[in-house]
């Protein structure tokens, strides 16, 4: 414990010389800024990570190289496609600077108890949602995920792993229950990390452009990321460790290339990545079987429960909604108002 106490000579010289940066840096706040000559021309580039003051961008070629941010760049996540300059001398830090920031398709947000919905990643197109069969599908929890999937406006897969611990009668009420979401157009997947049954046919999904794994603990999101990209377990772990930026490295998400084609955004913080609060209007609203029956109600108000005149019932009952949707619809809007403050739970 003392050790802690004392420091070294060189941690004092240290400290003296980032006091010395620092004040150099306050002299003359927008030295960085003018001096255009350290860079060369601007082009495009991808986040493959953000770290703080700092991103990591992809030159077309494929280099990647640690960038500072030019401060009007007010928000820049992992999946954001950007102006950089290059500095024009070799091996200087930072290796460039990021100039500015495009448009996004699709912003995956997650909420932070200061901030409210803070970015996590950007250009997201498929929002592949895993779910274990046994002990039992939970249609709840995937209805969670494809109320967050549909907010977002990301396309989402569902993928139901573990089908190797089914017998074939419980593979077949299993694909029964799962008509209910094809015939809302959401599409299926049946897969195995243990045997490689599915792989095939989710690489066919992950090569039509940049994917994210989400889901509850211990569905096998670790081992489906490492079954189509080897190793990312340990590149996680390695990148939190390195940047050494403590907590707050668990939820930066990194871009990873797939070898056999695509691009996936992943990060502990994806991983576990939880529906947020939501008014009743908005979680009405990414129900797509919903819609023809929105504002056809017979009370303005109406609560959609035992209220006369509803149309949503009505479409229940001549079997337009499934039940077992509806059902998960009032479940969920009750779980959010009981638990509104707690953001971060399922
Ligand atoms: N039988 C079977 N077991 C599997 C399959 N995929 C994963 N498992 C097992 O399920 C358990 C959980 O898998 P993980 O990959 O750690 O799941 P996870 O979703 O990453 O869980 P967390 O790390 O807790 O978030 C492990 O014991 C795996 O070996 C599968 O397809 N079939
Ligand atoms: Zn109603």
């Amino acid at each position: 414990m003392t050790k802690k106490k004392h420091l070294t000579e060189r941690q004092h010289q240290r400290i003296a010389a980032n006091q010395k940066k620092r004040f150099v840096r306050a002299e003359k706040p927008e030295a960085a800024e003018q001096d255009l000559d350290l860079f060369a021309e601007s082009e495009p580039g991808l986040v493959i990570s953000r770290f703080g003051q700092h991103a990591d961008i992809e030159a077309t070629d494929g280099s990647v190289h640690r960038c500072s941010l030019r401060r009007v760049i007010n928000s820049l996540v992992t999946g954001d496609k950007v102006i950089w300059r290059r500095a024009k001398a070799a091996n200087s830090t930072p290796a460039g600077v990021v100039e500015a920031a495009a448009d996004r398709e699709s912003v995956l947000v997650r909420p932070d108890f200061y901030d409210g919905l803070k970015p996590v990643a950007a250009n997201i197109d498929l929002m592949i949602i895993v779910s274990a069969v046994l002990p039992v599908f939970s249609s709840n929890i995937v209805d969670r995920y494809l109320i967050a999937a549909e907010a977002m406006h990301i396309k989402p897969l569902l993928l139901l792993n573990k089908v190797d611990l089914l017998t074939a009668e419980e593979r077949a009420a299993l694909e029964q229950q799962l008509q209910m979401y094809t015939s809302l157009g959401y599409d299926f997947l049946l897969l195995s990390a243990k045997t490689g049954e599915g792989t095939a046919q989710l690489n066919n999904y992950l090569q039509q452009g940049c994917s994210i794994f989400v889901g509850q603990s211990g569905v096998g999101k670790s081992s489906l990321l490492n079954a189509v990209l080897p190793g990312i377990d340990a590149i996680t772990k390695e990148v939190s460790e390195v940047s050494g930026l403590g907590q707050h490295t668990t939820t930066t998400a990194r871009l990873y290339h797939l070898p056999q084609g695509g691009d996936l955004i992943d990060s502990p913080g994806i991983r576990e990545f939880a529906l947020w609060h939501l008014e009743p209007e908005q979680v009405a609203a990414a129900y797509p079987e919903f819609q023809p029956w929105l504002g056809r109600c017979k009370f303005r108000d109406c609560k959609h429960q035992n209220d006369p005149g509803c149309a949503l019932q009505h479409a229940v009952s001549q079997g337009d909604i499934h039940p077992e949707r509806f059902h998960n619809y009032h479940k969920i809007l009750l779980s959010m108002q009981q638990d509104k403050p707690n953001y971060f739970s399922n």
